[in-house]
């Protein structure tokens, strides 16, 4: 294991920001910490990097104890969402600067930048100065500059968080890749499920400080360990006393199947190549249904229509006990 993070507290004042944490991350994987705003996934992070101390527990490293240790002995690189760069220096300055603080000889410095900047697409743009770079390039330029002392772990705090959704997604694309080049143990933060779904090899859910679950994206989505992870990693209605994922729920135009509940279709709404529609059982209960354009043009949905709804065979459904997240 790369990380592992044992009965980790941490309280500021009166507030519980994590209640005995305990995660292990294998060597080379890129891990997601997800969850909502305030759930202490930040705090987690900087503990791991040494910025922050835990109250108790332990963090270990590559097998070593960095619970005592302090940042600069931890051998791991950081990127923050607004990063901090050297405006007065190039990009290729930038990058070479961990690598010139440690004396490494020059022909070794140039080489090594030149690799990183062709790894991150901005063998271009060695000679520009940072604010000469879009966003997005700056943040790239971040990420090499992290990787340049080849740190062991590599931890990133929403990297790409200021950025517009357009270029998000980009670099997303381009951190998995990287990543399947480099291999580093990875660690990044982010509120934003589809971003840990398509990125992660593993995802830690986080909530109000503790660990809800930790499984690959496949496993969080198809068997959700409670309520709010089945909520936050996906879109969740429900129907007669349970949760389900509105792709999930059956629609007809008379009782096919048994136990469902009757109701008129009172919104339909077409995105692309999907149909959502709300139906408003006589019951009372709201109920989101996604299925295909075909589908519901083959059924002859339409606002008014009088349909039957029920779980369809197979879909994961969870007991609405608490307000629903997400
Ligand atoms: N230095 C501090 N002093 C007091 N409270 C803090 C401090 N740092 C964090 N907190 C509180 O701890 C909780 C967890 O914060 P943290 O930044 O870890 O959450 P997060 O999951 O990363 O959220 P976000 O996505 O909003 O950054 C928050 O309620 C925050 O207000």
């Amino acid at each position: 294991m790369s990380i592992e993070i044992k009965g980790v507290n941490k309280k500021f004042g009166d507030f519980v920001a994590l209640d005995d944490v305990n995660v292990s991350l294998p060597t080379g994987q890129l891990t997601a910490l997800l969850g909502p705003s305030g759930g202490g996934k930040s705090t987690l992070l900087r503990i791991i990097a040494g910025l922050d101390s835990a109250d108790s527990g332990t963090i270990s490293i590559e097998g070593t104890n960095a619970t005592e240790l302090p940042p600069q002995k931890r051998n791991v690189g950081f990127v923050f969402q607004h990063y901090a760069v050297f405006k007065h220096m190039t990009v290729a300055k930038n990058v070479a600067f961990g690598l010139e603080i440690r004396k490494r000889p020059k022909a070794e410095v140039a080489a090594k930048v030149d690799e990183l900047l062709r790894l991150v697409h901005l063998s271009q743009f060695a000679h520009r100065l940072p604010s000469q770079l879009s966003g997005g390039q700056r943040q790239r330029m971040a990420l090499a500059r992290a990787l340049a002392v080849e740190p062991t772990v590599l931890l990133l705090d929403e990297p790409f968080g200021a950025l517009d959704a357009k270029v998000r997604k980009e670099l997303r694309d381009w951190l998995r890749r990287l990543h399947d080049e480099v291999h580093v143990t990875t660690v990044f933060v982010t509120h934003d499920q589809e971003e840990a779904m398509e990125v992660a090899d593993e995802i830690v859910v986080i909530n109000e400080g503790r660990v809800e679950q930790v499984g690959t994206p496949d496993q969080l989505y198809d068997e959700p360990a409670n309520d709010f992870v089945m909520g936050f990693l996906g879109e969740i209605t429900t129907l007669n006393g349970v949760m389900l994922r509105p792709h999930d729920v059956h629609i007809s135009l008379a009782p096919q199947l048994p136990g469902a509940a009757e109701g008129t279709i009172s919104r339909l709404l077409r995105v692309g190549f999907e149909v959502r529609a709300t139906v408003l059982t006589d019951d009372g209960d709201e109920v989101t249904v996604v299925l295909t354009r075909t589908h519901a043009r083959q059924l002859g949905l339409d606002t008014g229509v009088r349909v039957w709804v029920t779980a369809a065979s197979g879909a994961l459904t969870m007991p609405a006990l608490s307000a629903a997240a997400g």
